[in-house]
């Protein structure tokens, strides 16, 4: 299982690099990593394992932030969440996006900062993608809210995007134009 030792933090090159595609079939050892993303983000979401480990909780968690640079990514929200998302995503890629913008209200985190990051992070409010499973099945889906944003936060990991990278250096809670505040 995926731990915090796994995970790699800001400074490492493999979270400046863009990921490669990956082949279907998947190997054994892609089949694996993704499920094993997947264990993580759900693991990290259950008070006992995250006792029991000292996980950092998350809803979302990307290949390259284990060092491996591959188009993959794992997102999950717990059914009590209230929000509806489970997917492994593989090759995944937006393929239309809103022109209103949004962004979390308390600001973003990622499990490979290990610091608070102060800001608004401007992101497309509602976005239409589009990504494969894991037996190469092509799937799409329209996403809204968190979903969308944290779908933004991990596809931007296969660019070597940090959220930071976002957050208006002058002032980081400046307005967003057009943007919704999501809490
Ligand atoms: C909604 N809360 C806020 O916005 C938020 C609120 C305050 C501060 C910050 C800094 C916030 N920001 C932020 N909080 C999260 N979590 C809240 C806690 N939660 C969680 C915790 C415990 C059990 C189960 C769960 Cl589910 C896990 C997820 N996650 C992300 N991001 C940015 S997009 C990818 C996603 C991610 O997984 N990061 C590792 N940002
Ligand atoms: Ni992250």
């Amino acid at each position: 299982m995926i731990l915090m030792k796994d995970i790699v933090r800001e400074g490492h090159p493999t979270l400046r690099q863009r990921a490669e595609e990956v082949k279907f079939p998947l190997s054994a050892e892609d089949k694996k990593l993704a499920e094993e993303l997947m264990e993580y983000v759900v693991n990290s979401q259950d008070e006992e394992m995250i006792e029991k480990y000292d996980l950092r909780p998350g809803v979302g968690i990307a290949a390259p932030q284990v060092n491996v640079a591959k188009r993959i990514f794992a997102i999950h929200f717990d059914e009590d969440s209230g929000e509806n998302l489970s997917i492994i995503a593989i090759n995944p890629k937006i393929v239309s996006h809103s022109v209103e913008k949004a962004y979390l209200a308390s600001g973003e985190g990622c499990l490979s900062v290990d610091r608070f990051i102060p800001g608004y992070v401007p992101r497309y409010a509602r976005i239409t993608v589009k990504a494969s499973d894991l037996e190469g099945k092509e799937y799409k889906m329209r996403l809204k809210g968190l979903p969308a944003i944290a779908f933004q936060h991990e596809l931007d990991h296969l660019n070597g995007v940090m959220f930071f990278d976002h957050i208006n250096p002058d002032n980081p809670f400046a307005e967003i134009e057009n943007a919704i505040a999501i809490s």
